[in-house]
């Protein structure tokens, strides 16, 4: 498992979204294979994920990845070749574009192959089949819950295969075994993985966790010392305000 190296850089980043700031003067260095966001809601964790996707733009400071500015590096590795970032979003509807799982998968396929549009569909089904779910393959989208149009997300992510992989609250509407599960997939991916997720359990073993609080760096460091310190915060700010301990 190797990350990029170097990769993404943020130096001073302002940003504000609406009449809000997210982020002031925020600079990191993210290198590793395995990073994870954690924090409150409203921290800045998926506003962070959407710089690095590139939805959103920095309006002050400069973000780049493997020492090019971050849209350039995007764009050099649009089709053909893959993306160099995908986000899955929170809310699964908001990703999913066609009617049908085998059809997402196309999609994935393709953007994995030059666009390619033969072999799309054989590519899904199998992909599927590996992955013991050919019998999804012709499922409308919306005969699916929310956990397994979220599983049909990170399905369609694997396939498509991007360099860095942004995950937004992939967890939240999974079950224990689905989480289990992706954390498993999670460990066995080639790329790099940064993480938003209010589930502690999948990456208190990681390297790296970056606690955000209010736009800021709260905690850096690895997660079994920054995922203790945040719960340990919440519980006793949660006691001291409601006395309840
Ligand atoms: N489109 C927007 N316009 C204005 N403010 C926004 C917009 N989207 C998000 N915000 C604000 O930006 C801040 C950071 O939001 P963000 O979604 O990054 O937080 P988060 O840490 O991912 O939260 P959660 O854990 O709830 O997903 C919040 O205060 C939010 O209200």
């Amino acid at each position: 498992m190797t990350a990029p190296s170097p990769g993404w850089r943020l130096r001073s980043i302002g940003l504000r979204r609406g009449q809000r700031t997210i982020f002031q003067n925020l600079s990191l260095d993210l290198d590793e294979a395995r990073i994870a966001l954690i924090g409150h809601n409203g921290a800045g964790k998926s506003s962070l994920l959407r710089l690095l996707v590139g939805l959103d733009a920095p309006q002050q400071g400069s973000l780049s990845w493997a020492g090019q500015a971050a849209d350039m590096a995007r764009r050099a590795h649009g089709s053909p070749g893959g993306r160099l970032a995908s986000l899955m979003f929170q809310n699964p509807d908001d990703q999913i574009i066609f009617p049908t799982v085998a059809e997402e998968l196309q999609l994935s396929w393709r953007s994995a192959h030059d666009g390619n549009r033969k072999g799309a569909r054989s590519g899904a089904l199998q992909f599927l089949e590996q992955h013991g779910l050919l019998h999804w393959a012709d499922r409308a989208m919306g005969t699916l819950s929310q956990g397994e149009r979220q599983w049909v997300c990170w399905l369609a992510m694997l396939l498509a295969r991007p360099r860095v992989l942004l995950l937004d609250e992939p967890y939240a509407s999974l079950d224990l075994p689905g989480q289990l599960r992706l954390a498993a997939d999670i460990r066995r991916c080639t790329q790099q993985v940064i993480i938003s997720t209010h589930v502690l359990h999948p990456v208190r073993d990681f390297a790296r966790v970056i606690w955000l609080e209010d736009g800021r760096v709260r905690a850096d460091g690895p997660g079994r010392e920054v995922c203790p310190a945040y719960e340990a915060e919440a519980r006793r700010n949660f006691a001291n305000a409601t006395g309840d301990g």
